[in-house]
C-alpha cells in the first residue's frame, strides 16, 4: 500500500519520457500508440502542425502526421516543435504504400538526421503486415530497401544510436511484441549515444 502511494508519488513528479512517432498519412501511427500504451490520455494542442499529444504516468508520445515530413524547408518547424532529446523515435510507414515512398524518403532521411532525432534510438515499422501477406504479388515495401533508402546502417554508425526494423500489424499485437519490448528497453535501459 505504502509503496504504491509512494511510486503514485514519484511517477507524478518524474519528467516522462518523449516518444516521438512520426509518419505518413495513415499509416497507422495511432493505431501503434494504442498498442503500446491503449489507455494513454490525449492531451489537445492549440496549434497545428498535425501534431497529437498523449501521455501516460511516464511517457508522453507525440504524434506526428506527414504534412511537414516531406520538404526539408519545414526544418524549423521540425527543431521547434519535435521534442530535443526524445528518448526513442518510431517511424511507422504502410508497407503496401510504395508509391508514396518514392516521394517521403529523402525528407524522412532528413528528419532522421536532423539535430533532435540524429541521436535517439529509431525503431522503423513497417505496419499493415496484414494487407501485404493477403496481397502478396502487389507491390509492397521491403525492409532491405527502407533500410538502405532511409541510410539506418550509417546513421547508427555515425551516431552510435540503436535502430531497429520490423515488419509488423497494428491488427495483431503478437507481431508487435519485439517492437515494444525495444522501445522498452531503450526508455528503460537507455545507451549513451555517442557525441
Ligand atoms: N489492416 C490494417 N489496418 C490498419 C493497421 N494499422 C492501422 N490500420 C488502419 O489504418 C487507418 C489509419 O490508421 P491510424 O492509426 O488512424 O493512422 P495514423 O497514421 O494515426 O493517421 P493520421 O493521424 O491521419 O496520419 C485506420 O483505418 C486503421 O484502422 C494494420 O496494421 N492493418
Amino acid at each position: 500500500m505504502l509503496k504504491s502511494l509512494w511510486d503514485g508519488i514519484t511517477s507524478y513528479f518524474r519528467t516522462p519520457a518523449e516518444v516521438v512517432i512520426f509518419g505518413p498519412l495513415a499509416s497507422g501511427k495511432k493505431a501503434i500508440k494504442d498498442c503500446i500504451a491503449p489507455h494513454a490520455r490525449y492531451v489537445p494542442q492549440n496549434e497545428g502542425y498535425n501534431q497529437s499529444i498523449y501521455v501516460t504516468s511516464d511517457i508522453k508520445f507525440v504524434l506526428w502526421s506527414q504534412y511537414c515530413l516531406l520538404n526539408s524547408r519545414f526544418k524549423p518547424v521540425w527543431e521547434e516543435y519535435l521534442p530535443k532529446t526524445p528518448a526513442a523515435a518510431i517511424l511507422v510507414l504502410d508497407v503496401t504504400d510504395v508509391e508514396m515512398w518514392g516521394t517521403i524518403k529523402v525528407g524522412l532521411r532528413n528528419l532522421l538526421q536532423s539535430d533532435n532525432l540524429r541521436q535517439c534510438p529509431v525503431l522503423v515499422l513497417l505496419n499493415k503486415e496484414d494487407i501485404a501477406d493477403e496481397n502478396p504479388n502487389d507491390p509492397q515495401l521491403t525492409v532491405e530497401r527502407v533500410q538502405t533508402d532511409l541510410d539506418l546502417v550509417a546513421l547508427r554508425r555515425r551516431a552510435g544510436v540503436r535502430s531497429a526494423i520490423w515488419r509488423v500489424s497494428a491488427r495483431s499485437p503478437e507481431s508487435l511484441k519485439p517492437a515494444l519490448d525495444w522501445v522498452n528497453e531503450c526508455i528503460y535501459a537507455p545507451v549513451p549515444a555517442r557525441q
